[in-house]
């Protein structure tokens, strides 16, 4: 593992420093031997204008090759820095640029003027796409960008070609599933099938037999495509609702909190966090035995959730913690939520001969107050309530 400025120094030799972003520098560095303003590699990973790179002996001037360049590209994708959906239409980018360039040169050299154009149009487009996605890893609009331009330039190909050229569509067609949901890649599709049909039926006089087949072969593709790419995006939505399910009392995990918490900051309407916690439960364990102890969580659990407003958002704290976060809900309504909720677990019966008990903290959000704070002074509250004998709320 080299210099995590420049990725060319001996980690060993580097020193670590106390900022993120300049995590390891090279000696020559740290000794202040250089400046760092001369010497941008060491210093910063977005721009280059110098290149220089370190090595054992102290500091080569060297330019970066296209192997380093292609060597970093490697590293990023490997480590995780960009997310799948910037890897897809990189990747796609990248094959369809040599994929359709030597067709363009062909058609240049042959005066097949307008398809070449088409072709060059295509590369240059992809290029385009490919650098939006890499400098600012957006890629919503690249995703449809791509598609409409696949099929566009399908289109016009078609126009041009005639039948002679439809093998295009079905690489093109399965393309849009990759980079678009099921759905939507449908139905550019089928409109661009239907366009096709009609140059070919109309402007080339193609075969009815051979439109059909082509008709036919493209909607199976399409078809065949929608259920493997929509039985996928269903398996990756349920993986995404489980990752953020906790396994025994089916409330959000940490995880979710985290996100739900957030939306509540960014949001102006009031929100109020009830952290619960269940009275003396190491003892019910410990009498009862644990099964006992994880069926008074999933009871605790289903009362909360069968009195809360779909709105309402609840999650498993901890062990035996609860927290509900009450979307639009001011501080007055929050006090009755929690002292409805108090007295709905102390009047369940879950055990036989023992009645279970909740305490509960209170924190509405104060305007500007980070997620942190928020969350510390419903736990100071709980702590309260815990130190005011329990089964009691406190408000914060
Ligand atoms: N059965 C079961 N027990 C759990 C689970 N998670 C945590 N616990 C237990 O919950 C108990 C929590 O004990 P404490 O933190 O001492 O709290 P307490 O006994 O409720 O006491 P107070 O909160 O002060 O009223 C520990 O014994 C944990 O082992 C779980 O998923 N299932």
């Amino acid at each position: 593992m080299g210099c995590g400025q420049c990725n060319r120094f001996e980690k060993s030799l580097c020193q670590k420093t106390d900022t993120p972003e300049r995590s390891w520098l090279c000696p020559m560095l740290v000794a202040g031997n250089i400046t760092r303003s001369k010497w941008p590699c060491c210093v910063t990973r977005a721009t280059h204008p110098v290149r220089i790179a370190c090595d054992r002996t102290g500091l080569v001037k060297r330019k970066r090759t296209v192997l380093d360049r292609i060597r970093r590209l490697w590293a990023g994708l490997r480590d995780g820095e960009r997310s799948n959906e910037e890897i897809i239409l990189l990747s796609l980018c990248a094959i369809s640029i040599p994929s359709i360039l030597p067709f363009g040169i062909v058609r240049l050299l042959t005066a097949s003027y307008a398809a070449a154009v088409v072709d060059i149009g295509i590369v240059l487009s992809m290029i385009a796409v490919m650098s939006h996605v890499w400098r600012t890893g957006r890629t919503r609009l690249a995703s449809l960008a791509i598609s409409g331009i696949y099929s566009t330039g399908m289109v016009v190909i078609v126009y041009l070609h005639g039948i002679s050229l439809v093998y295009w569509a079905y690489p093109t067609m399965v393309a849009s599933f990759f980079t678009l949901p099921p759905k939507r890649a449908l139905t550019i599709n089928l409109t661009a099938l239907a366009c096709m049909v009609g140059l070919l039926s109309h402007a080339h006089a193609t075969p009815t037999l051979t439109l059909a087949t082509f008709s036919v072969t493209v909607a199976l593709i399409n078809l065949f495509s929608y259920i493997v790419f929509y039985r996928t995006h269903l398996q990756v939505k349920e993986l995404n609702l489980r990752a953020e399910r906790d396994f025994l009392t089916g409330a959000g995990n940490r995880r979710a909190l985290q996100r739900t918490l957030m939306e509540c900051a960014s949001s102006s309407a009031p929100c109020s966090l009830l952290l619960l916690d269940i009275d003396h439960f190491k003892r019910i364990n410990d009498q009862y035995g644990h099964s006992v102890g994880d069926a008074v969580l999933v009871s605790v659990s289903a009362l909360i959730h069968a009195r809360i407003r779909a709105n309402d958002r609840l999650f498993r704290y901890g062990g035996e913690e609860f927290l509900i976060v009450a979307k639009g809900t001011p501080a007055g309504a929050a006090s009755c939520l929690a002292e409805d909720l108090r007295a709905l677990v102390e009047r369940a019966a879950m055990i036989q001969q023992q009645t279970v008990t909740v305490s509960i903290g209170i924190a509405t959000l104060r305007p500007g107050e980070p997620i942190s704070e928020w969350v510390a002074r419903a736990d100071e509250r709980l702590y309260a309530a815990k130190a005011a004998g329990r089964n009691c709320i406190q408000t914060g």
